[in-house]
């Protein structure tokens, strides 16, 4: 089997990153070669310095209207979005056709699109007094957040719960799926 060569774009912290990266440590058909941020001091930085990946900072210019690093990426099988915040440009989702795969902090298609990331999704979900949010892995295609939903998983949500303490149930339900859901479509496709 070809052995396949993922490229991970983060804007954060990276806790989605590093779950990948320690989940595909040992794998000998899977990898991890490139971490890309638009964030010179995002944390996902320090968990590829830590799994000695290598690392691209990417400039807005270029990504958005210029040539989208494809001279860079395209070396890759597959780009995984964790936490990243800008918005893929159309021709770099064309050269990636269904090989872009997001995460996205809820039950989309609810509390997505525009301005929907990290904890305002969180926000929105305990203000509307929701029961119940969760996540969604998805294709990435030139809209935020409308590609095919490859996964979903629920959590409950209670009157208790603040954005933080739902964004650890989320952050719970992330670590726990998104590296199979990543490994179960890549797999299926080679
Ligand atoms: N073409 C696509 N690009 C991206 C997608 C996608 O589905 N299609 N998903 C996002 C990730 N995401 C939700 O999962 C998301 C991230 C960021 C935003 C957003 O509103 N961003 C702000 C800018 C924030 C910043 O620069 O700090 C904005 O665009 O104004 C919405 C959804 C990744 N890219
Ligand atoms: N709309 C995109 C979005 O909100 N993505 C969210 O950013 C967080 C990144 O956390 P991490 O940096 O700890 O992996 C994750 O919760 C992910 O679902």
């Amino acid at each position: 089997m070809k052995f396949i060569k993922l490229a991970i774009l983060a804007s954060g912290t990276g806790s989605n990153a590093a779950n990948i990266l320690s989940y595909l440590k040992n794998s000998e058909s899977v990898s991890v070669g490139l971490i890309a941020t638009n964030n010179s001091n995002a944390g996902v930085l320090e968990y590829a310095k830590a799994y000695n990946v290598p690392t691209l900072i990417l400039e807005s210019a270029r990504f958005k209207k210029g040539d989208a690093y494809i001279p860079e990426l395209e070396k890759f099988d597959y780009l995984i979005l964790a936490g990243f915040l800008w918005k893929i440009p159309a021709k770099l989702v064309q050269a990636f056709s269904e090989r872009i795969i997001n995460i996205h902090p809820s039950l989309l298609p609810k509390y997505g699109g525009n301005g929907m990331y990290g904890h305002f999704v969180h926000e929105a979900v305990i203000a509307n007094k929701e029961s119940e949010s969760g996540i969604t892995i998805h294709l990435v295609d030139e809209v935020y957040d409308n590609g095919k939903h490859l996964f979903q998983a629920k959590c409950l949500v209670n009157e208790a719960d603040t954005p933080e303490s739902l964004a650890q149930k989320i952050h719970q339900l992330e670590h726990a799926n998104f590296p199979e859901v990543i490994l179960e479509y890549i797999l299926s496709r080679n």
